[in-house]
């Protein structure tokens, strides 16, 4: 489906860079259906000589001959580089913008001519194919335009088109979670060295057990709490481990990190 398209990468940062190397990795797009653009010169030097994809820091220039337009920069930014890009820009090519916060509306209003555009909200996991990405489409797309975002996103992970108006707590909860989960990790690999076990053990064993937790929820379907449960033997060691975890509160911290995720992801489209 994505043979012969041409992307363009606006703003090859961390986003885009992980979306490229898997793009390329998967044998999805070849280097040469990809170009980037970036604030620097020595960026594009980077891309170049990492992944042989040629780019520039002309954006305008950059968008011309692209089937899709991948717009990576940050949301603060985005007036000022659709600004930049918007009179090179066609009815036949599509837009695609993975930066949080900037709605639909927005990015028609600052395109001024009535082309398709799709947002896309991914995150960093995408890098080894276990992302997750959520679409939302504009009113001038058609069901190929849905269909090449989804074949691109499909190629580092899971998929899923959902109504704009959750963009914002899809922004907080599936494309932050990733920082909050490593957060996780992390302390809890800390409790393992306090415990006394070697700090790489005690991370394999984290790791293996949020990996093992994750696959129980997908796999068996069960609610959280009913595999909690199963953990939790009476009079054992989990409930105590557990109620430490009440006491500090942390079921109310993450439902308010996710909350204020999604809070600035909103104000970061209108900054
Ligand atoms: N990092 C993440 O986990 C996720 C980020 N996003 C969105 O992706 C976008 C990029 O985020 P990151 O990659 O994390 O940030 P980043 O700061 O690494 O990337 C932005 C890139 O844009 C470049 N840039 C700045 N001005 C430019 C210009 N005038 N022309 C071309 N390039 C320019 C910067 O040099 C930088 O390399 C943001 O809009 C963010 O909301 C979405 C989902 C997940
Ligand atoms: O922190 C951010 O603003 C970006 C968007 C979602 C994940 N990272």
């Amino acid at each position: 489906m994505l043979k012969d398209k041409k992307i363009t990468i606006i703003g090859a940062g961390k986003m885009g860079e992980t979306l490229a190397s898997r793009f390329l990795s998967t044998g999805t797009l070849s280097r040469d259906q990809l170009f980037i653009t970036a604030k620097h010169e020595s960026r594009v030097a980077y891309f170049d000589e990492k992944f042989g994809i040629k780019g520039s820091t002309d954006n305008a220039a950059a968008v011309k001959n692209a089937d899709i337009i991948l717009l990576c920069v940050k949301p603060q930014i985005a007036p000022k580089v659709i600004e930049l890009i918007r009179e090179s820009i066609n009815q036949d090519q599509l837009v695609i913008s993975i930066m949080a916060g900037y709605t639909l509306e927005q990015l028609q209003k600052a395109l001024v001519l009535p082309l398709p555009v799709i947002r896309a909200m991914p995150n960093t996991p995408s890098e080894i194919g276990a992302g997750m990405t959520v679409l939302a489409s504009g009113n001038q797309t058609n069901g190929d335009h849905i269909a090449f975002a989804k074949a691109l996103f499909d190629t580092v992970g899971e998929t899923t088109v959902l109504d704009e108006k959750y963009f914002d707590a899809v922004t907080g909860l599936s494309a932050s979670g990733p920082a909050f989960i490593y957060m996780v990790i992390e302390a809890l690999a800390e409790g393992g060295v306090k415990c006394g076990l070697p700090r790489d053990v005690s991370t394999t064993l984290v790791t293996q057990a949020c990996l093992g937790a994750a696959r129980m929820v997908a796999e068996t379907g069960q609610h959280p709490a009913i595999l909690k449960d199963h953990v939790t033997t009476p009079a054992g060691c989990t409930i105590d481990g557990l109620l430490k975890l009440e006491e500090g509160g942390l079921r109310v911290t993450m439902i308010k990190a996710v909350d204020e995720a999604a809070r600035r992801a909103k104000e970061l489209g209108g900054e």
